[in-house]
Order: structure tokens, then C-alpha cells, then sequence
């Protein structure tokens, strides 16, 4: 099992459910922190990396075997952004910062909606935000001082987490 080299970038993730506003952030960070985007569902969808499919949910249930072991050479090298809708079975070695994006139930309701989410699939998903379940999760797997929340409903909400990712990588570098 490879450590991350002493003088790589660090690995962040960027985690919570669906909708939440984790791509359009992540798209941000990547281009202004010059990271690579690692969007695990789409890395996951085109290396086939599926166990198999969820009819009453209508979607494909991950890998995350084959995901960690593509992933892991990478992780090594550092400087990514890893984005994921769960995050309690990646190694908790691998990232130095994880945060949380969350959203209000009537404009994440809305979102999942544009996408067609059938009525079981959306209302998991607005529970799972409603109970705060991916934050609970991340605070179950990881340091408490390395998880933080993040607003993902307006972009004034983008700029400022923006700006807290941007803050934390700063204090990182300082160490
Ligand atoms: N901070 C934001 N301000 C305005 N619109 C946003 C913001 N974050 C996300 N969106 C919009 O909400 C929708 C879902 O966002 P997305 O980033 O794809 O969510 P996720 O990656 O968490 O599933 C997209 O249409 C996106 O443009």
C-alpha cells in the first residue's frame, strides 16, 4: 500500500447527495486550484465498474472494489478532487480534507426532479439530505477537524465554499 509522497498536493473530497451541487463546485475548484476532477460515478459508469442495477431505485450499484483499486495509483500522485455521493469505504488515508456540500429540501426536490428521479429515488435522496445523513457519514469516517459543510444552493453559496476550500488549502500548504 503506496503513502501519499510528502511534497504532493493533497487529496479532497467533495461529498453529499445527489443534487446538492458537488459537480458544478467541483468544475470550479479543479480549474482554479489546477486538481484533477475525479467524479467517481462517471469514472464508475465508463470503466464498467457496476455489481449490478437497482431497479426500484433505477440505478447502478458501485464496485467500489475495482473503483478504489483504479483510483488508488492516483491518489498517490495527490493534488485530486474526488467527488462521490458516500464516502464511508474509501480509505480515510487518502484525503486530507473532505467536505460536505449541502442544499435546502425544496431547491434539491426541485433538482432531482429536473433529472426525472422516479418518486422512490427522489424522496430517498431528499430524506438522506433532510437527516443529514452524508455529513453524519463523514463525520463517522474521518477526523472531525478534517470535515467541513458547505452551502450548495445559490452561486453567492458556490463563491463562499470557493473561498473555504481555497482558505483551507492555503493553511495546508502552510503546515
Ligand atoms: N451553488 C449553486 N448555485 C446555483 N446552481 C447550482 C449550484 N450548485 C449546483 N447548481 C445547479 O444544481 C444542479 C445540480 O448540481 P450538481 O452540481 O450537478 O449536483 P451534484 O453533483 O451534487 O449531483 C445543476 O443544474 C447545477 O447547475
Amino acid at each position: 500500500m503506496s503513502e501519499i509522497s510528502p511534497d504532493a498536493k493533497p487529496n479532497i473530497l467533495i461529498t453529499g447527495t445527489p443534487g446538492a451541487g458537488k459537480s458544478y463546485l467541483c468544475e470550479r475548484l479543479a480549474s482554479q486550484l489546477k486538481f484533477d476532477w475525479l467524479d467517481c460515478s462517471k469514472i464508475a459508469k465508463e470503466n464498467d465498474f457496476v455489481e449490478e442495477y437497482d431497479e426500484e431505485y433505477d440505478c447502478p450499484i458501485l464496485d467500489e472494489e475495482k473503483l478504489m483499486d483504479h483510483l488508488e495509483p492516483l491518489m498517490t500522485k495527490g493534488g485530486n478532487i474526488v467527488e462521490y455521493h458516500g464516502c464511508d469505504f474509501f480509505p480515510e488515508r487518502w484525503f486530507q480534507a473532505v467536505f460536505v456540500v449541502t442544499c435546502p429540501n425544496k431547491t434539491l426536490y426541485d433538482r432531482l426532479k429536473e433529472r426525472n428521479y422516479n418518486e422512490k429515488k427522489l424522496t430517498s435522496n431528499v430524506q438522506c439530505e433532510i437527516f443529514g445523513t452524508i455529513l453524519e457519514e463523514a463525520r463517522d469516517s474521518y477526523k472531525s477537524d478534517i470535515v467541513f459543510q458547505l452551502k450548495g444552493e445559490t452561486k453567492a453559496d458556490a463563491h463562499m465554499s470557493l473561498k473555504t476550500v481555497k482558505n483551507w488549502y492555503r493553511m495546508w500548504k502552510r503546515k
